[in-house]
């Protein structure tokens, strides 16, 4: 099959018949570096998670899942971490909603009060929750370009007013959805940033993943502290490590990070199901 195009965690392949496969990988991304070793069954874990999503908010758009069985010719490895899915247009919009301020939102609100036009009160910190969800598109940077922030107005003039205020609609409902469950069993969801495309028929249909902790901010909610960097539910501990002496690296020498040390390879794991369990209260495997 023809190779399409490769993200940090995922590749996208093209099928005889036209239909894409999206796969996902075991490798785990942190400080702007593919780590080594692989997370095991991370790439499975976290399709198995966005696909059960998908099912959930079916009500709220319809999505380009095709089918979960391996086609011919795809290696065996990639069994539960593969979907064969629609080919879309894509929307040139990365469509983000943020239900918290972090990150290159709180740097955008420190210089101006607002973020990608929206005014938010004052007085708020890292990790602070906002009053209400927010739509924060950014554009589409090429690869290893930084994806530049969009005020609603220019989404407008990139894909005209209809279908602007349809994404923001399908992006901060996905959010409020995925949200409010999340929270219900102990996790917040800060952010989340889905893709959407157009089918042939012309419908709007949500692509890519949805609401894992490679396409959102996951936090252990017993542990939310407004008032600086809260921790990852899943990225934590690689964190810890990559920033602790016993691991000797110097993240502003701009060399790549040692490799993880099998425990934090295997509690990293660990988190992961945690989180698809906790979340879709099912057993993994
Ligand atoms: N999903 C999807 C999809 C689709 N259903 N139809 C056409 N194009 C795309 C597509 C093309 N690029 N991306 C960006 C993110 N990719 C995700 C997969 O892994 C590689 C990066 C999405």
């Amino acid at each position: 099959m023809k190779h399409l195009h490769s993200g940090k965690v995922r590749d996208l392949y093209e099928l005889p018949g036209g239909e894409l496969l999206m796969v996902a990988r075991d490798t785990i991304s942190a400080y702007d570096f593919v780590l080594e070793p692989v997370i095991p069954d991370k790439g499975k874990i976290l399709t198995q998670l966005s696909l059960w999503w998908f099912e959930q908010l079916a009500d709220v758009v319809p999505n380009h899942v095709i089918s979960t069985e391996l086609p011919d010719g795809a290696p065996a490895e990639w069994a539960g971490r593969a979907v064969v899915v629609r080919r879309l247009e894509m929307v040139p919009v990365e469509c983000v909603a943020r239900g918290y301020l972090t990150g290159s939102g709180l740097k955008e609100y420190r210089r101006s009060g607002s973020v990608c036009g929206v005014p938010l009160p004052e007085g708020l910190v890292d990790g602070s929750k906002l009053p209400e969800p927010i739509f924060t598109p950014t554009t589409k940077a090429a690869l290893g370009a930084h994806d530049e922030p969009m005020t609603f107005a220019e989404v407008v003039s990139a894909v005209g007013a209809e279908v602007a205020e349809r994404l923001r609609e399908v992006t901060v409902e996905i959010y409020r959805r995925g949200a409010r469950l999340a929270a219900e069993r102990g996790i917040i969801v800060a952010d989340t940033k889905i893709e959407l495309g157009w089918s042939p028929e012309g419908e709007l249909v949500l692509a890519d993943e949805v609401l894992t902790p490679d396409s959102s901010r996951f936090w252990p909610a017993d542990r939310w502290a407004p008032g600086g960097p809260q921790p990852s539910f899943d990225k934590q501990f690689v964190r810890d490590w990559l920033t602790s002496a016993e691991a000797g690296w110097d993240r502003a020498s701009g060399d790549p990070p040692p490799p993880l040390p099998p425990h934090i390879v295997e509690r990293t794991r660990a988190k992961y199901i945690e989180a698809y369990e906790r979340l879709t209260g099912r057993a993994f495997g």
